[in-house]
């Protein structure tokens, strides 16, 4: 077992050892480790010593997990596993990491709907750290608790079940949507859940943000642009969307969404944000969620097939969660109101990208002493209406947040990679 400490490097070669940054008239920069503590093994599950167990045997259990999370392993619970009984026990949190104390005219009240997603739980590690009070809301349908569970208890955090369909009525300065699902194969589930999920649920943050005042950001799609005739795809381009598709309960609701957005900000003067997320992946992506990068990266790690479908001539560009929260914290800090695509212009084909997460699983498995095993990768049909390609043009972000992403795909996908192989490890996946 190898012990070396993890280096995360940049597009430039330095080293990442924070994430955001200080801009807008504050800092919203926080350590990476921090983070990563909280992400890494977040349910560490330790087994409960046998009577043949060795001291040694727990020490290098430990020493495996302080080489994830550097010296926080106090920000953790630890589960402990009693094979005898075949049961569990579960630790809850001795201390909380450290948030930032600021001043109560800069301290936000922050709504986060799908605060337990993949995207919402990092957004809400991100500001909780930085001190805001937060409240997320989530119906579970994809989110999960255990993604935001290591807040649970801390003065400044609060988590609602509630589905965003319903009205919900709170105080709040800031409100971030994210609720909705956000994976073909879940958006695709339930399509008529989907769209009134879209639109009900957008109508009634907006009508909330209308009612507080509070500045509304909606998390939208690089969907809202089909299956581009313009590439790479800026913001000022209308898209070209089957409106009758399996894809269109959330290509167009994202739509509709946008509409809603504009309406209430031109009749109402809600004062709001849209951020045009393009394909995102890191920890935390539900490993049975369907997506690209998340299978696989698992079909790679238990020596599975890996799944192309199509021809594996159609592209994606993807970026990593960190630069994600970035760019959200920054637009809905910034002053400006028109659409802002969010992604890396690191474009690949599908069969290209296979073969670059199959090169950083090995590389991983290597350096953790163990032999990978070969696996190869099959074709299968192409979902109905799949985009051809797709690259954010992303000159609006760099001219009005000055933000462009930060991580390189194979850096992101290493963390990706050591995440899953811990949640192997523990038996949840
Ligand atoms: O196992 C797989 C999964 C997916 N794919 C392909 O990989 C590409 C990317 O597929 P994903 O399901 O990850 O994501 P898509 O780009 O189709 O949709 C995504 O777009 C942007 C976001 O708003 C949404 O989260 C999601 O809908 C597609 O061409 C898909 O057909 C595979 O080849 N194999």
């Amino acid at each position: 077992m190898s012990t070396h400490e993890i280096r995360t490097l940049d597009k430039h070669g330095n080293e990442i050892t924070t994430v955001g940054f200080q801009r807008f008239g504050f800092d919203s920069e926080v350590p990476l480790d921090v983070l990563r503590s909280l992400y890494l093994r977040p349910h560490y599950v330790t087994t409960a010593p046998s009577t043949d167990a060795t001291a040694e045997d727990t020490a290098k259990e430990e020493q495996q997990h302080a080489r994830f999370i550097g010296g926080l392993g106090a920000y953790q619970s630890k589960s402990i596993y009693h094979p005898d009984t075949q049961s569990i026990s579960y630790t809850t949190l001795t201390r909380f990491p450290p948030v930032k104390l600021i001043p109560p005219n800069q301290r936000k009240r922050i709504l986060v709907t799908g605060g337990a997603g993949f995207v919402g739980s990092h957004l809400v590690d991100r500001l909780m750290v930085l001190g805001h009070e937060v409240t997320v809301l989530d119906n579970f349908f994809t989110g999960s608790k255990t993604t935001v569970s290591h807040w649970v208890g801390h003065p400044n955090f609060e988590l609602v079940r509630h589905d965003v369909v319903e009205p919900f009525m709170i105080e709040c300065d800031q409100i971030y949507h994210l609720a909705c699902p956000a994976s073909p194969p879940h958006y695709q589930f339930n399509a008529v859940k989907t769209i009134k999920t879209s639109f009900m649920g957008t109508l009634n943050m907006l009508g909330l943000a209308k009612r507080t005042k509070a500045r509304f950001l909606i998390s939208s799609t690089s969907e809202v642009y089909g299956d581009p005739e313009v590439h790479p795809q800026p913001e000022d381009y209308w898209g070209h969307v089957n409106p009758i598709g399996p894809r269109a309960c959330y290509d167009e609701g994202k739509r509709v969404a946008e509409t809603l957005t504009y309406g209430f900000h031109r009749q109402d003067g809600v004062d709001v944000r849209v951020a045009r997320i393009f394909n995102t992946y890191g920890p935390r992506m539900n490993p049975a969620d369907g997506r690209v990068v998340s299978n696989f990266i698992v079909q790679a790690l238990k020596g599975e097939e890996m799944t192309v479908y199509g021809d594996g001539n159609q592209t994606r560009s993807f970026q990593y969660i960190h630069d994600l929260i970035d760019g959200m914290i920054a637009l809905m800090n910034s002053d400006e109101t028109r659409p802002v695509n969010l992604g890396n212009g690191a474009e690949f084909t599908i069969g290209k990208f296979a073969e670059l997460v199959r090169d950083v699983v090995e590389k991983v498995q290597r350096e953790d002493g163990e032999t990978p095993k070969k696996v190869n990768i099959v074709y299968k049909p192409i979902p109905m209406d799949d985009p051809q390609k797709r690259r954010p043009d992303t000159t609006r972000a760099k001219e009005v947040l000055d933000w462009q992403p930060r991580w390189t795909v194979e850096m992101g996908l290493e963390e990706m990679v050591r995440y899953y192989k811990a949640k192997m490890t523990e038996g949840s996946i």
